[in-house]
This record gives structure tokens, C-alpha cells and sequence, in this order.
């Protein structure tokens, strides 16, 4: 990265600790209703990542909190204000979104200082706030370079500190690393839990379809799919607990296999296999992480043909037949591969293999 990295001094942006809430919020055009009574909570300080497919109503969500949407129903709080109908400029939210949005006719301070000016900040306020965003964003020594000097994710880091030059009580950020490339996203992503760390009281609502940028910064992990939250919880619940299928697909690989249930345990093919999670009623769906399944004897083995073998340098992908449903391991690379069609072992440990619940609840 050839910016600085972000470093922070006194946090430019709000000390109010505040969260937002959603209540019953949906959001329709005409008659699709594309966010469906989202009932959601971020709380004070925290990162929520709004994770899902595109067109799952996650940056209609972020806008209802800027005021850019109007509910067709519900109420958004921020901190303890309705600010469903406030004007965007009312809300104290700072934004960032995909394409950096800076104005091109104006020099980086004059970007930075443009939420200020409109806020009407005093005068003498102004130079000391953009400094100190610029400061916290590492971006001090561009202060007075137009944004097509500037890269990529240099941009970005300037839009960041215009976001916080407002000292708002909530930041918003839609998909902000989408636009750079896979090195420079890796490295403003650890930027950004820098940034958050040091301004401990700012809520994080953050809009991605990258399942590691979620895994990665949020505190907690709401899962969206057609307009309607899906899951909410922490990365390691969502991961090692998935509510739903949709979240055991969307975070991370997952095996899903149909097994019948009884006495506390489940069956695949007559095979007993101890598992964790919902062991009840008579069938169910358990997710099993590739990575956690081995190759040969073990507890829960299951014996079937090779169907696929990938090579992916430090693993092997070996994809199993087991019963008319496929199981694959992610190995540690192997001297001597199986063959396709060869009969071969797979096993998992019952702590692995997670019985979802049924009808998909949504935790509480
Ligand atoms: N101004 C609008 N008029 C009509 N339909 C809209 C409008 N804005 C969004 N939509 C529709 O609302 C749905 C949800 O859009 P939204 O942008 O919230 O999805 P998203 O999950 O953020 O997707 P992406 O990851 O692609 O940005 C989509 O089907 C989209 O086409």
C-alpha cells in the first residue's frame, strides 16, 4: 500500500456511544418489497456486516438508516432518536460507499471539509477536524492533491476520512473494498479494525457479498437472502452453528447432508452417526465443513466412491459418493491421491457435524 497506514490520535469521530435499530423496517418499489420487516440491533461500538447475495435488500437497509430510503413501515433508531423521518444530514451518520464518491474539482481537504460545511461546524473548527481525519486515515500528506492524483484505495481512505470528519455516531460503509484489488482490500481491511479499535464507541453497519471481509472485521454477522434476514450472530456461530442451510452455503463451504434422525442420533444409509446440534424429530440436514472431514477410518465414517479429486497446491479436494449424496475433504495435500471411481473412507467428529435446526429458526 503506498498510503500510510491509518494511524489514530483523538478519535475525529462521535464519543456518544450509539447503535442503531431496526424495527419491523420494510422497504418496497412498487409492489416488490425489497427489504421485508427487518427487526435488527447493532449495538453501541459494535461492527454489524450485513452479508448476502446481491439484491438480498442489504444496501436498501443502509440507506433507511441515511434516510436516502423511506420505510413503507417500521422505525430506525440511532441511539435512542427515531430518525425515521429526519433528513440525511439530521442523522449524524457518516457513508462510505463503493466508488469512493469524492468531488473531483476539490482538493482533498476540501472533500474532507465538505460535510463540515454543510453541518455549518464553526469556522475555526474546520481545518482542525479534516487534519485530524486525514491524520487517522493516514492520508495527512495529501491534503492538498486532487483525487485523480490519488490511487485507488487512497481515494477510499479519503472518502473514510470525510465519513469521520463529521464525528458521526454511526458509520456506514457499502461495500467499500469492492472496487480494489485483492492485495490492497486485504490490507484496508486490517486498516479498518485498526481504525475501529481505536474509536471503540463507533457502530459499524457494513454492507458486503465477501464472505471474509465479514468473517474478518464484523463483531456480529447478520445473513441476508431475498429481502428477509436470514441468520444473526456471531462469525464463529454462524460458521460452527449455521441456523439455516442458506448460511452454512453462504459462510463458507459446507457438506449438507439429508440423514435421518432418531434416539439422539442421526443415520445416513443405516450408518449411525453421532453429530451435535438439533437431534430431534425423525430427519434433518447436517453440515459438515470440508476442512473438518478426514480421509480414512475414523468416528462417523462413511465409505463410498471418488467422484472428484482437485489438486489445490497445500489440499486435496477429494469428493466422495456416500449413498447417492456427496461428501467432500479438504486434505492436506496427499503423495498418493485416490483415484476417480476408487472405494475410499471418510470420517468426521461429532463436534463437526452440525445438526441445523429445524424449520430454520433464526437464533435467538
Ligand atoms: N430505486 C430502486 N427502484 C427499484 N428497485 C430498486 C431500487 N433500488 C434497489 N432496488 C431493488 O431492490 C432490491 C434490493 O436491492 P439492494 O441494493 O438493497 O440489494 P443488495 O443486497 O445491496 O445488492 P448488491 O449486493 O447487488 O448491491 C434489488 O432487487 C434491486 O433491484
Amino acid at each position: 500500500m503506498s498510503a500510510p497506514a491509518m494511524t489514530a490520535a483523538a478519535p475525529a469521530a462521535g464519543t456518544r456511544a450509539s447503535g442503531i435499530r431496526f424495527e419491523g423496517v420494510s422497504v418496497a418499489y412498487g409492489d416488490t418489497v425489497v427489504l421485508d420487516s427487518l427487526d435488527l440491533t447493532v449495538e453501541p461500538g459494535e461492527v454489524m456486516a450485513l452479508l448476502g447475495p446481491s439484491g438480498s435488500g442489504k444496501t436498501t437497509a443502509l440507506r433507511a438508516v441515511a434516510g436516502f430510503v423511506t420505510p413503507a413501515s417500521g422505525r430506525v433508531f440511532i441511539g435512542d432518536r427515531d430518525v425515521t423521518g429526519l433528513p440525511p444530514y439530521k442523522r449524524g451518520v457518516g457513508m462510505v460507499v463503493q466508488q469512493y464518491a469524492l468531488f473531483p474539482h476539490m482538493k482533498v481537504e476540501d472533500n474532507v471539509a465538505f460535510g463540515l460545511k454543510a453541518q455549518k461546524a464553526p469556522r475555526g473548527e474546520i481545518g482542525g477536524r479534516v487534519a485530524e481525519a486525514l491524520r487517522m486515515t493516514g492520508m495527512d500528506a495529501y491534503a492538498g492533491r486532487y483525487p485523480r492524483e490519488l490511487s485507488g484505495g487512497q481515494q477510499q481512505r479519503v472518502a473514510i476520512a470525510r465519513a469521520l470528519a463529521i464525528q458521526p455516531d454511526v458509520l456506514l460503509l457499502d461495500e467499500p473494498l469492492s472496487a480494489l484489488d485483492a492485495q490492497l482490500r486485504a490490507g484496508m481491511l486490517a486498516e479498518l479494525a485498526r481504525l475501529h479499535r481505536e474509536l471503540p464507541d463507533l457502530s459499524i453497519l457494513y454492507v458486503t457479498h465477501d464472505q471474509v471481509e465479514a468473517l474478518t472485521l464484523a463483531d456480529r454477522i447478520a445473513v441476508m437472502d431475498k429481502a428477509r434476514l436470514r441468520d444473526c450472530g456471531t462469525p464463529q456461530e454462524l460458521y460452527r452453528r449455521p441456523a439455516t442451510e442458506f448460511t452454512a452455503s453462504f459462510v463458507g463451504n459446507a457438506n449438507l447432508l439429508r440423514v435421518a434422525v432418531a434416539d439422539g442420533a442421526a443415520s445416513l444409509d443405516g450408518t449411525r452417526l453421532e453429530v451435535s446440534g438439533d437431534v430431534t424429530g425423525t430427519e434433518g440436514t447436517l453440515c459438515v465443513r470440508p476442512h473438518l472431514v478426514g480421509l480414512g477410518d475414523g468416528p462417523n465414517a462413511l465409505r463410498g466412491a471418488v467422484t472428484g479429486l482437485q489438486w489445490r497446491g497445500s489440499s486435496h479436494r477429494v469428493t466422495v459418493a456416500v449413498a447417492g449424496q456427496e461428501v467432500t475433504a479438504e486434505v492436506r495435500e496427499l503423495r498418493t491421491p485416490p483415484g476417480l471411481g476408487d472405494e475410499v473412507t471418510v470420517h468426521f467428529a461429532a463436534e463437526d457435524a452440525h445438526l441445523l435446526p429445524q424449520g430454520g429458526a433464526l437464533r435467538g
